[in-house]
């Protein structure tokens, strides 16, 4: 090997790699792999058709989330509800049918255990550091969080890992993301990426994977570098990672499917290596200056389209580059809004706490400080809490969350994606908006017509007892 000063996406990229073509493209061996019913099928059928088995059932683990309805799923007497949705309750069956038959460990829809598979993965200990993992799913790079190199890929690339445990990939460059300095009161690491998508556009991490460093992710909890990471498909990136350390190892100890004993010690031992060498290159180095950031939204269709709770709605006279006027043109006009117009103006109808970004207890916990003793506004007409996973419904309701949701008039439900991207009945009506911890603003993303505003679990609880946008530093 090189003595040659290494990132840490080189070393996890060279312990994968089994060969490489003269063309530069290597054959990478995955260590994991995560599987959902949207993007699974065809896979599972392309084995069968070419009479394969799944390579390695044992580093395979299927969840059911995306259209799994998010209200009771069981009856009074805990038998389950059947899927009233035809194509939803038909995605289930396949899914089902899929890992019986190819022998897939499987976390079925009323399992403690069910959740996104993005929040199951990590809290399983499925997810550790130093690994390659994947899924059919853009939002894999949220693994990056804990420094397994983690990103999504395609259907046919599904069925290629489930056949031979390996892809076929051409390195990506280097891009490093420093934050100088602390994060200022009330600025949580959701406000954080969304500022950083603000700064380096949607395009910005094309074909780089994104290392973040600074001191603001080492004090990060791995629920904060979670949201990081998860958002930076939203940058364009492949993946995203954050260099695994004590506070990673303090998470992962005594996971259901983490090492134990001497694997675990060992496991450690070899997870400590894992950063990025003093004088490492990169392709890419952004600085982010952490005292810039304010509390931020999404005020358009795009995820760059942030601004300060403080500002006001950006006009697309602001913007030199004529496509990027007509986008802002477009996007203006389909959310309803005018320049000019304060961001603390715009009344929500409907709050969505949850997604694969923003639903780990402690997201819970941090929009549970702010409805505590309080009420939603009659304007909201909806809002709803979903919590990530089995654990993380069970954590908040051991630590009476729920109650204090229920209490502020919040809807409690099952795990789940739900009104991120609307496959079950949970969307946002045509016309309104919706505050929402999920991690994509895009036209008809909650449901045709709806208008997301990304913001951080905090600030979606003080919309909901405001009934307009907020900026959280009232409340704290
Ligand atoms: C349905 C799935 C393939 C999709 C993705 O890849 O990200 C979804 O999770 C999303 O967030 O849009
Ligand atoms: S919660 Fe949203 S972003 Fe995450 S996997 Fe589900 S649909 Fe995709």
């Amino acid at each position: 090997m090189t003595n040659k000063p290494q990132t840490l996406y080189d070393k996890i990229w060279n312990d994968h790699v089994v060969g490489t073509r003269p063309d530069g493209t290597s054959i990478i061996y995955i260590d994991r792999h995560l599987v959902h019913e949207v993007t699974s099928p065809q896979a599972f059928e392309g084995l069968r058709l070419s009479e394969r088995k799944l390579r390695r059932p044992d580093l395979t683990l299927a969840v059911p989330d995306h259209n799994l309805p998010t209200t009771a799923r069981v009856d009074a007497s805990g038998n389950p509800i059947p899927i009233a949705d035809p194509e939803s309750a038909a995605q289930l069956a396949a899914l089902e049918r899929n890992v019986t038959e190819f022998n897939v460990p499987y976390i079925g829809a009323t399992h403690i255990n069910q959740g996104i598979v993005h929040v199951v993965g990590p809290e399983l200990g499925f997810t550790l550091p130093g690994t390659t993992l994947v899924c059919g799913d853009s939002h894999t790079a949220a693994h990056g969080a804990l420094g397994s190199l983690a990103f999504g890929i395609g259907t046919s690339e599904v069925e290629h890992v489930m056949a031979t445990q390996t892809l076929l990939l051409r390195k990506s460059k280097s891009m490093e993301i420093r934050v100088e300095g602390d994060l200022p009161h009330g600025v949580t690491p959701k406000d954080l990426i969304l500022h950083i998508i603000g700064v380096i556009g949607t395009a910005g991490g094309t074909g780089y994977v994104i290392e973040y460093r600074g001191r603001v992710f080492e004090q990060m909890s791995v629920e904060g570098r979670l949201t990081v990471s998860n958002m930076s498909i939203e940058a364009g990136a492949r993946a995203g990672l954050i260099a695994p350390d004590d506070v990673t190892f303090d998470y992962l100890h005594d996971r259901p499917m983490s090492p134990t004993g001497d694997d675990w010690d060992a496991a450690v031992a070899y997870w400590r290596t894992l950063k990025s060498d003093e004088g490492a290159n990169f392709d890419k180095s952004i600085t982010i200056n952490a005292a810039d950031i304010a509390p931020t939204i999404s005020w358009g269709t795009s995820p760059e389209d942030v601004i300060a709770i403080t500002d006001i709605i950006p006009s697309p006279d602001d913007y030199a580059d004529p496509s990027k006027r007509e986008a802002v043109i477009a996007s203006l006009e389909y959310m309803g809004l005018t320049p000019g117009m304060k961001a603390s103006d715009i009344a929500i109808e409907n709050i969505f706490i949850g997604s694969c970004t923003n639903s780990r207890i402690e997201d819970l916990r941090a929009a549970a400080q702010i409805l505590k003793g309080r009420k939603k506004s009659d304007y909201v007409k909806w809002a709803i809490i979903v919590p990530g996973s089995g654990q993380v419904k069970a954590e908040a309701e051991a630590e009476g969350l729920d109650k204090i949701f229920i209490d502020a008039g919040f809807e409690w439900r099952e795990p789940g994606c739900s009104a991120c991207l609307g496959m079950n009945p949970d969307k946002v009506p045509a016309g309104e908006r919706c505050a929402s911890t999920s991690n994509r603003n895009f036209v008809g993303r909650q449901g045709p017509g709806s208008r997301t505003h990304l913001l951080s679990p905090a600030m979606a609880a003080a919309a909901a007892v405001n009934g307009r946008l907020s900026d959280i530093r009232e409340f704290i």
